[in-house]
């Protein structure tokens, strides 16, 4: 006979339905509030209101916009809603301004020598990533031997930023790349005034996966006697601006990495699978010397908290899920960087600040 197990809730009184339904409706069309942002985006508007003298109304927007006058009320709707969801403010009734996020949507607007982070909302809202989000259900369902593929490349055949993805959609792949650098690049000068110390003394540095050398450029202009190497791939090294000030080394990181006093994977880590990051891990520990002797790593990743709530966590889960969707990667809390760190052969690490999602590392050999 089936067993009969009480239930585990109670029915919900009127009062619960009629919050569950909001709820509900909201989690469920919330999809909207990105895809307003994106016809912002595209429309223009942060940077038509920044030109307009950081202020605008609705008809000022529709002119300066060139857009059609009979479109003004549908474009107040839209400025509600980008406005109740804090992507822009309007202190006095139909008349928009911009807050810091909408700030970084100016084109033209430059914050630690990096453009605007519009590449981010185009790629994030883009048809390949909501196509690979839509199939995460068949994925689930899905067993597939390993290596894993990721729901992106399960839908699309290809790896996010692999070369055959220009093939596939020269469009797409670009504006991928724009964002993977706006996303990238921005923090270099926050990380540089907030932790001083975390270069000070260094006399090398490997920069794994440095890309095109801004952030290493970034730290030799406030560190001129650090000599620094970029380490990342050939066809991402030939295209790199020529500098003096770094030393760009074309190769892979699962083979060898240039030896310095300190390696750096700023932003890599979250890409990799915690197999390949041991991998990766002990390939750095190979790059440094001892502890004595100033050896160290330094990770700068996001570090989940999980005791945290409120909107920082929900970002970390929300780029979590961005990576379990489009990558082999993951986003990982403390326990997680810890467990990783100790299988590399690494014996010590400190987490030396948190800046908003993320996290400054240093790891000790
Ligand atoms: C997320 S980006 C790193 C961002 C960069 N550290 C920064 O802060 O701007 C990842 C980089 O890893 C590089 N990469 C991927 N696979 C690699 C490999 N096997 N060896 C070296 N570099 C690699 C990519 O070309 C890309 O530039
Ligand atoms: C291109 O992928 C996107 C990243 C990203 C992927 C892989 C990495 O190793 C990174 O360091 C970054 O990050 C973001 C972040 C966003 O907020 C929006 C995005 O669309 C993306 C990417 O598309």
């Amino acid at each position: 006979m089936a067993a009969h197990h009480a239930p585990t809730m109670a029915v919900p009184t009127d009062a619960q339905l009629i919050q569950a339904q909001a709820d509900l409706w909201r989690h469920s069309l919330c999809y909207f509030t990105p895809m307003a942002l994106r016809c912002a985006v595209q429309l223009g508007i942060p940077t038509a209101i920044h030109r307009l003298g950081g202020t605008a109304s609705l008809s000022d927007l529709v002119t300066a916009l060139s857009l059609p006058p009979s479109k003004t009320p549908y474009l107040g709707r839209i400025m509600r809603l980008l406005v109740t969801s804090g992507v822009l403010a309007s202190h006095k009734e139909g008349i928009y301004s911009l807050v810091p996020l909408s700030y970084l949507l100016v084109d033209g607007v430059f914050i630690d020598g990096e453009a605007s982070q519009v590449a981010i909302v185009i790629a994030a809202t883009s048809r390949h990533y909501l196509d690979a989000a839509l199939g995460l259900a068949d994925w689930f369902k899905k067993d597939v031997a390993h290596p894993l593929p990721a729901p992106f490349e399960d839908v699309h055949g290809v790896m996010i930023l692999e070369e055959s993805m220009a093939l596939l959609d020269p469009e797409a792949d670009k504006v991928i790349h724009e964002a993977l650098a706006a996303h990238d690049h921005m923090g270099i000068g926050t990380i540089l005034r907030e932790c001083h110390d975390l270069f000070k003394g260094l006399d090398s540095l490997t920069d794994c996966c440095g890309g095109d050398g801004t952030t290493a450029r970034a730290i030799v202009q406030a560190f001129p006697h650090i000599k620094i190497h970029v380490l990342d791939l050939p066809k991402v090294i030939e295209k790199a601006p020529p500098s003096d000030a770094v030393n760009y080394v074309a190769g892979d990181l699962f083979h060898s990495i240039p030896a310095a006093q300190a390696v750096m994977l700023k932003l890599v880590l979250h890409f990799w699978s915690d197999e390949d990051c041991i991998n990766i891990l002990s390939h750095c520990k190979k790059a440094i010397p001892s502890r004595e002797a100033g050896g160290k790593l330094i990770i700068i990743d996001i570090v989940v908290d999980p005791s945290s709530s409120g909107p920082l966590l929900e970002t970390q889960l929300l780029m979590d899920v961005l990576m379990l969707t489009c990558t082999r990667g993951r986003q990982r809390d403390e326990n997680d960087w810890s467990s990783i760190f100790i299988k590399a052969g690494f014996s010590d690490y400190k987490i030396i600040k948190m800046l908003g999602a993320r996290g400054v590392i240093e790891v000790y050999p």
